[in-house]
């Protein structure tokens, strides 16, 4: 698998594409493999460049049409997989009725069945870290239950007034403002308390689509309409955390246990050591690490984060502020660090940063697989290298992953 994903590409917008246009119909055509992103890669059969489409609701080995919903760059085309000649034996039926060609963006993978998107996610990482790193990675793909009802934060989309029924609650379609109306029977995804069926919608007097955030919290079920402030608790670690309900915290209910888990594993802290927990949100690996006896520091970008931090963990020195400066005002030295940015990585100036204390071992939790080579690649320059890489499938029914890479010099 040699493919990068479509949001990879740097090719100039492809204005003189006569062949194609959004909307037709073409095929038949075989998919050959999966790419970072949700999607599957075909060739078209013809032409001189046998040009790419990045196809979704398809799987590898399938034979299928494609309706074409962009052919604006030049060296691919994306599109959606509206007729499946030949199936895989890894497809299923969405359980969803608005998972599919068109539908709701949130839910990519909902045609594969379990094991083929453990199959599908697995050759995703080790895609990324052969290509971007240069690591061969043989790793499987740890599936913590919940796979349906799992979502703990929800934001729907209020559906224009004519639809049918009245106002009521939608998603966004895949890269598009349009919303899609939910089923009568909700989200499949979501927790049963925020599956989106039996809430009332505010009107919305200018006429745009209004947002509406749910969130399934420990403490309870929060409604929030626009900017509300509410702060909600949460329990994990045997501990409660504070945070704000619009705040940083792990949708799926098995996530924290499982990513702490894996981080305690990985760095087998020794009581009296020092580490530092880097993009630490509210405070959930420094209070793992701080439990388990080590010193620790946590640098965190959202103030309100921070300010929760502090009460959530006691004894932690929390320091609000963007990591590349904060960091140097962290101690010279370490024996472990934990870092979980978001989705950008670290970048080569963390990495150094980390580097240059000297760790025992470093956690790196990534939930961008690619973001996470580019890193690892950065960390090698600086004399560290991947002792295990494990993969979580955190997001069941969509194409997102979750990786907890330890490193040691
Ligand atoms: C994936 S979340 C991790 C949060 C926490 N570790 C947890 O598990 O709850 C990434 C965090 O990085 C913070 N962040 C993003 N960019 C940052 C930056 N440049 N400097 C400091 N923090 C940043 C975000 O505010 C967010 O809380």
């Amino acid at each position: 698998m040699s493919t990068s994903s479509p949001s990879d590409s740097t090719a100039p917008a492809d204005t003189a594409s006569p062949a194609a246009a959004v909307g037709d119909l073409v095929g038949p055509v075989q998919v050959e493999s999966v790419a970072h992103g949700g999607h599957a890669v075909a060739r078209l059969p013809q032409g001189e460049t046998r040009r790419v489409i990045f196809v979704r609701h398809a799987l590898p080995g399938e034979l299928v049409r494609v309706r074409l919903t962009d052919v604006s760059q030049a060296r691919f085309w994306r599109g959606d997989a509206v007729e499946v000649l030949e199936p895989s034996d890894d497809r299923v039926t969405p359980r969803c009725p608005i998972a599919g060609p068109g539908g709701c963006g949130g839910c990519d993978l909902q045609h594969v069945s379990a094991a083929g998107q453990g199959r599908w996610k697995q050759a995703v990482v080790a895609e990324q870290l052969e290509r971007l790193a240069g690591i061969t990675w043989h790793g499987h793909m740890e599936s913590p239950e919940p796979r349906w009802g799992w979502r703990r934060r929800m934001r729907y989309w209020a559906t224009e007034p004519a639809q049918p029924g009245g106002p009521g609650l939608g998603m966004r379609r895949h890269r598009s403002h349009d919303v899609v109306p939910l089923p009568t029977s909700g989200c499949a995804t979501a927790a049963p308390e925020i599956a989106g069926t039996d809430i009332d919608l505010p009107g919305w007097p200018d006429g745009s689509p209004r947002s509406i955030d749910l969130v399934r919290a420990a403490s309870g079920t929060e409604v929030m309409v626009d900017e509300s402030d509410v702060v909600v608790t949460e329990e994990a670690l045997g501990r409660r955390f504070e945070v704000d309900a619009q705040g940083f915290w792990q949708a799926h209910p098995a996530a924290v246990e499982v990513l702490s888990a894996a981080v305690l594993a990985g760095l087998e802290p020794n009581p009296g050591e020092r580490g530092f927990d880097l993009y630490c949100g509210v405070g959930v690996f420094a209070a793992a690490l701080a439990d388990a006896g080590v010193q620790m520091w946590g640098v965190e970008g959202n103030r309100a984060a921070v300010e929760h931090a502090k009460r959530n963990v006691a004894g932690v020195r929390f320091t609000a502020g963007s990591m590349e400066k904060m960091l140097a005002r962290l101690p010279k030295s370490t024996d472990l660090v934990v870092l979980d940015p978001p989705r950008t990585g670290a970048g080569k100036n963390v990495i150094s940063q980390i580097a240059s204390r000297r760790p025992r071992r470093i956690a790196y939790v990534a939930c961008d697989p690619a973001a996470l080579a580019r890193d690892l690649r950065h960390a090698e320059a600086m004399g560290y290298a991947p002792t295990s890489i494990r993969a979580f499938d955190l997001f069941p029914q969509t194409h997102h992953i979750e990786c907890v890479a330890i490193l040691a010099r």
